[in-house]
């Protein structure tokens, strides 16, 4: 069986997530001489794709670079980009990038908070956590993934692994429900291979998943299993880039024989928080509930009369840890945006300093 999705050999789009969404931004693009392609993988500047004609080393105009950094639009697994495929020979030059439907980010590594895409076109995230005891199990962190999620534009399903390790799995269900409002909760054994078929709807043909959870949880035991063998370590893939040097890239899309598209990127498996204010409205749908029956619109449910929210806590209608959670992960989400808002005015300065500098100039050549 072949996981790659896909050699040489000619593919339907659809297959790898073609629809009518990007058929209809790539139309509209009209860009002469381009054909719609995927990101199967990224690395360093280095891109391959898979078009209908097959997959090819693909390469972004140095020019177009940077501006497509700064427009938080440069490609990443998953993207559906327009190409211009070179004349008789695998590779192609990457001319515009197709609107995302969700995406994965995360904060690049280095001084300044910008975004980076670790994951493009997600439809389904499964959020993995292991039921084998100890620290693997944290509801906590369960909302932290959820948050991300439904940041991402993906929808989340929970995936409660190691099942066959665990007594009284029903009870699980049941908490991770609690703090999950209109979330699918199922709970499987990757190694035993139970359990599985309940993920099977979310992976029909030309849908897209990808997996957060933290390390150990059986994320790569579950992407075997979805496969149905072991995925190549050695699955490196060699690619040259235009100055000829050669590189090694893994793949980052797989395909499922049962049909489906798995993205795992390393980015995806260290992913941070980057998620907007409104974000927490998926995860914390309970919370606001009673929020809005506070007698103040800005209640901090902190003792003000009125407070909703503390009745419903009083009353243990309401965990008081779902309302910790609520602020910490509030807090934090108001410290990235105040960081992004304070890095894109240091861009702007940056940007404007040359022309800044130019007219001090001009303005002192004047006066002298
Ligand atoms: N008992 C049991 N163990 C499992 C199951 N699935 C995975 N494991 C074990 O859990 C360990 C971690 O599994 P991985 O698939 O490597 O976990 P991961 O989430 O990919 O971890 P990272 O690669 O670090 O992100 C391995 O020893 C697996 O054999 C399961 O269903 N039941
Ligand atoms: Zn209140």
């Amino acid at each position: 069986m072949n996981d790659q999705p896909t050699d040489s050999r000619p593919q339907d789009l659809r297959v790898l997530g073609w629809s009518p969404f990007f058929k209809e931004h790539f139309q509209q693009l009209n860009i002469p001489d381009t054909v719609p392609a995927r990101v199967i993988s990224e690395s360093k500047d280095l891109f391959q794709v898979q078009s209908a004609g097959g997959v090819l080393a693909a390469a972004i105009a140095g020019r177009m670079r940077h501006r497509l950094k700064a427009e938080g639009l440069y490609p990443a697994a998953g993207d559906w980009v327009a190409v211009k495929p070179l004349a008789g020979e695998k590779k192609a030059v990457i001319q515009a990038v197709l609107p995302r439907k969700s995406k994965f980010s995360r904060k690049a590594a280095g001084e300044r908070t910008v975004e980076q895409i670790v994951a493009a076109n997600v439809d389904t995230v499964f959020i993995v956590s292991g039921l084998d005891g100890g620290r693997s199990f944290n509801l906590r962190r369960i909302e932290r993934y959820l948050t991300l999620a439904w940041s991402s534009g993906a929808a989340p399903v929970m995936v409660l692994n190691k099942a066959d390790v665990c007594p009284g799995v029903e009870n699980f269900i049941l908490k991770v429900k609690a703090i999950a409002p209109g979330v699918p909760v199922h709970a499987v054994s990757a190694r035993e291979r139970a359990g599985l078929e309940a993920l099977a709807p979310y992976l029909t043909e030309g849908s897209t998943v990808a997996f957060l959870g933290s390390s150990g949880v059986g994320k790569s035991a579950l992407i075997n299993a979805m496969l149905g063998h072991e995925r190549q370590q050695t699955g490196a893939v060699r690619s040259d880039d235009r100055l000829g040097r050669h590189t090694t890239t893994m793949r980052q899309l797989l395909l499922l024989p049962a049909g489906g598209i798995v993205i795992d990127t390393p980015g995806m498996r260290e992913i941070q928080m980057w998620a907007g204010e409104d974000d927490l409205h998926g995860t914390f749908s309970d919370v606001e509930m009673y929020a809005r029956e506070c007698r103040y619109a800005d209640c901090g449910h902190d003792g003000e009369p009125g407070c909703a929210v503390r009745a419903a806590i009083d009353q243990g209608e309401l965990d008081p840890a779902r309302l910790a959670s609520y602020r910490k992960l509030g807090n934090e989400i108001h410290y990235l945006a105040a960081r992004e808002a304070q890095s894109a005015r240091c861009y702007e300065k940056e940007k404007w300093r040359p022309i800044a500098k130019l007219v001090k100039e001009i303005n002192r050549s004047r006066l002298e």
